[in-house]
């Protein structure tokens, strides 16, 4: 190869690639993974709650939900990017990895915070966008801007953003809120602790690097372990609120019994550090937990209109 040609190789070869935005990127500032969970719980509140709405509607209501919560995640994408990029799970997030500029995250976020109310006051009913409308300001206002860098009690409190879908599920059929439809709500809001912390007390390192007062970060694994302990004893009985107030029956009531019976067993097993990966093991369990018990509402409603 002449040195003209081989110049020309080099020169191709080692020119710095330009990080390129792809749909992807977009899609991955959603956060897809916590969506297909705010998605399922949203859509299970839908079809629990009493009334009727029509197929087309309720799907609007759950798309509006999808969106929303990407939106808000990613303008919390968006705040959070400083931290973002020192943290080993999140450095290669499109925006620390340079493959979308920061206001591009901010506008997305704000664009379809807009559209997702919006669409869900004028299609469906102000219950339900006003309900989708609090979510997204407790995630992004309360959680990620006020709480997070704060106090360890960040997720107790902010973590009641993730806690509305199911809620606006329930507002999109009957326009309010009632027993029931808290008592789901209760239920996200006790098992986001257990869930976050299991995740926590194996990333403590990249929070406490950062200076996010995580729990594990500030009081130390065994506090946090038996705090994890405690919300997963009071989640059990919140699990059969909708049991004994009629809204489910049998079915869901020992599926419930049960699979929190389980989780349980890992919040001991995290206390006694039964084994090393135990709370990567809880972590995984909390989110299976959520779309079993979640799906048991589902079929025991369907369960009950085929035996009577
Ligand atoms: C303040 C409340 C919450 C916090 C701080 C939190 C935190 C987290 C974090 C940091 C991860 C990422 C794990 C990783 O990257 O390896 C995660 C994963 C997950 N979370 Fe949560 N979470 C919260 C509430 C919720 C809620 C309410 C839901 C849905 C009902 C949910 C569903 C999920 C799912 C499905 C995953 C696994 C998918 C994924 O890693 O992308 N989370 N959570
Ligand atoms: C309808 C609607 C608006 C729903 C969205 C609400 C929702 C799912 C909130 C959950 C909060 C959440 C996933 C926090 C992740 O913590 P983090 O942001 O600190 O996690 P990170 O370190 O991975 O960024």
């Amino acid at each position: 190869m002449s040195k003209t040609a081989l110049d020309q190789t080099l020169t191709i070869d080692t020119v710095p690639a330009i990080p390129v935005s792809t749909v992807r990127d977009y899609f991955t500032l959603l956060k897809p993974g916590v969506m297909t969970l705010v998605v399922f719980t949203g859509a299970v509140g839908l079809l629990i709650a009493p009334g009727h709405i029509h197929p087309f509607l309720a799907l609007v209501a759950i798309a509006c939900i999808a969106v929303a919560s990407g939106a808000a995640a990613s303008i919390n994408m968006w705040y959070d990017r400083d931290i973002d990029q020192h943290m080993k799970r999140t450095m290669n997030r499109p925006i620390p990895a340079g493959r979308v500029p920061a206001d591009e995250a901010l506008s997305l976020g704000i664009l379809l915070s807009i559209v997702s109310v919006t669409v869900m006051a004028v299609a469906i009913n102000l219950a339900a966008a006003a309900l989708l409308a609090v979510s997204i300001g407790f995630y992004v206002f309360v959680y990620t801007m006020w709480l997070k860098r704060r106090t360890p009690q960040n997720i107790v409190i902010g973590g009641a953003a993730g806690a509305f879908p199911p809620m606006i599920g329930w507002a999109a059929v009957t326009g309010g809120i009632d027993l029931n439809s808290m008592a789901l709500f209760m239920i996200i809001f006790m098992w986001t602790p257990p869930h976050f912390w299991a995740l926590a007390l194996f990333r403590c390192g990249d929070y406490a690097k950062v200076g996010v007062p995580m729990m594990p970060v500030v009081a130390g694994d065994l506090a946090t372990k038996k705090q994890m302990l405690f919300y997963t004893i009071l989640l059990l009985p919140v699990t059969l609120v909708p049991y004994f107030t009629g809204l489910l029956g049998l079915f869901y009531a020992a599926t419930a019994a049960m699979t929190g019976l389980w989780f349980l067993r890992h919040a001991w097993r995290v206390l006694r550090n039964a084994e090393e990966k135990a709370p990567q093991k809880m972590f995984g369990y909390s989110i299976l937990y959520l779309f079993v018990l979640f799906g048991a509402m589902v079929a025991d409603i369907w369960l009950e209109g085929f035996i009577t």
